[in-house]
């Protein structure tokens, strides 16, 4: 039987529900899941199978209106994403309807969808009554020409497998893209960076997360088979580090703990951790930390 693969971008506003699809079409956890928006910051792709197709996903960062450099790079990143892609779904939130942000998304498809596959994915399901669903989607079917609608919930994994079975006979003829037990292909330093901010949004306040990064500045392998990682959480302020420390330490401690655990898991070894908060006023102008993060720094303001 022929074998197929091709990319699968996961477009929506922040907070729609794209990396909580993307951890269960792929069963594995690959990118972050928080309550807070916009915490996805790298193209993170997962890969699934389903029969003889493998299904490559793009969890793309959140679109929004872009404001300030990051903004910009990140909802670059998103389009990159669905650019690329063969099959394009777009989550839209069952409770929250045709936003503003939607509209902007539905104008931005115009353009990426030639060629493509579009398919409507109505999440959060669970959350609202079922009459409800049925205004939204004629109304999302009226204003771009999907080629189908899902309405799912990616949290209790209502239509999921629906969604994903349609993908896989989507995506075009052709050898598969990735070995079949690789899960996630971020470079292990960037899983480990983006674990310990999954930790740090967890703990800190809403604007806080979006004002720092965390990068892994070393990662030594040991003769017994552990792990030693060092990295550095940039902050823009004094007060931001005093905040990430927490008193006498307690917030940066229990942050470590956590991420430790969760990346021994992963891993399945003995990590140890190391972080530095270090105090860095433009890090959200400096180029590196863009690459870093696997965005592409753009020039203006
Ligand atoms: N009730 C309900 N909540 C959901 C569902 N799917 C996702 N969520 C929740 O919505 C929040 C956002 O989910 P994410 O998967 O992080 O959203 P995202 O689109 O990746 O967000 P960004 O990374 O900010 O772009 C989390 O608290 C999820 O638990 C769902 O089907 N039902």
């Amino acid at each position: 039987m022929s074998t197929r693969a091709g990319f699968i971008a996961l477009i929506g506003e922040p907070n729609a529900g794209k990396s909580t699809l993307l951890n269960r079409m792929v069963g594995a956890k690959v990118s972050i899941v928080t309550h807070k928006v916009q915490t996805t910051r790298t193209r993170i792709r997962g890969v699934a199978m389903e029969g003889d197709s493998q299904l490559v996903f793009v969890d793309t960062p959140g679109l929004f209106q872009p404001r300030r450099r990051l903004d910009r790079a990140m909802v670059a990143a998103a389009w990159g994403g669905a650019a690329d892609a063969d099959v394009v779904i777009l989550l839209v939130e069952a409770h929250r309807g045709i936003t503003e942000g939607v509209e902007r998304i539905l104008d931005g498809l115009q353009e990426v969808a030639q060629g493509r596959r579009v398919a409507l994915a109505v999440n959060k399901i669970d959350k609202v009554q079922s009459d409800a669903l049925l205004g939204l989607t004629r109304d999302l079917n009226d204003r771009f020409p999907f080629a189908e609608t899902y309405m799912i919930s990616a949290e209790k994994g209502y239509g999921v497998d629906d969604l994903r079975q349609w993908l896989a006979g989507e995506v075009p003829e052709g050898p598969w893209l990735y070995p079949e037990d690789q899960i996630a292909d971020l470079p292990l330093r960037m899983i480990a960076a983006e674990t310990t901010r999954e930790k740090l949004t967890l703990r800190l306040h809403q604007e806080l997360p979006y004002q720092l990064t965390v990068e892994t500045e070393n990662w030594e392998e040991r003769k017994d088979g552990s792990a030693k990682i060092d990295q550095i959480i940039y902050v823009i302020r004094d007060g931001h580090k005093g905040i990430v420390l927490g008193k006498k330490g307690e917030t940066i401690k229990a942050v470590s703990q956590a991420a430790r655990a969760d990346l021994e898991a992963f891993l399945d070894r003995k990590i140890h951790l190391f972080l530095q908060v270090k105090v860095r006023p433009n890090w959200l102008e400096e180029s590196e930390r863009y690459s870093e993060m696997g965005l592409e720094f753009k020039d203006g303001n």
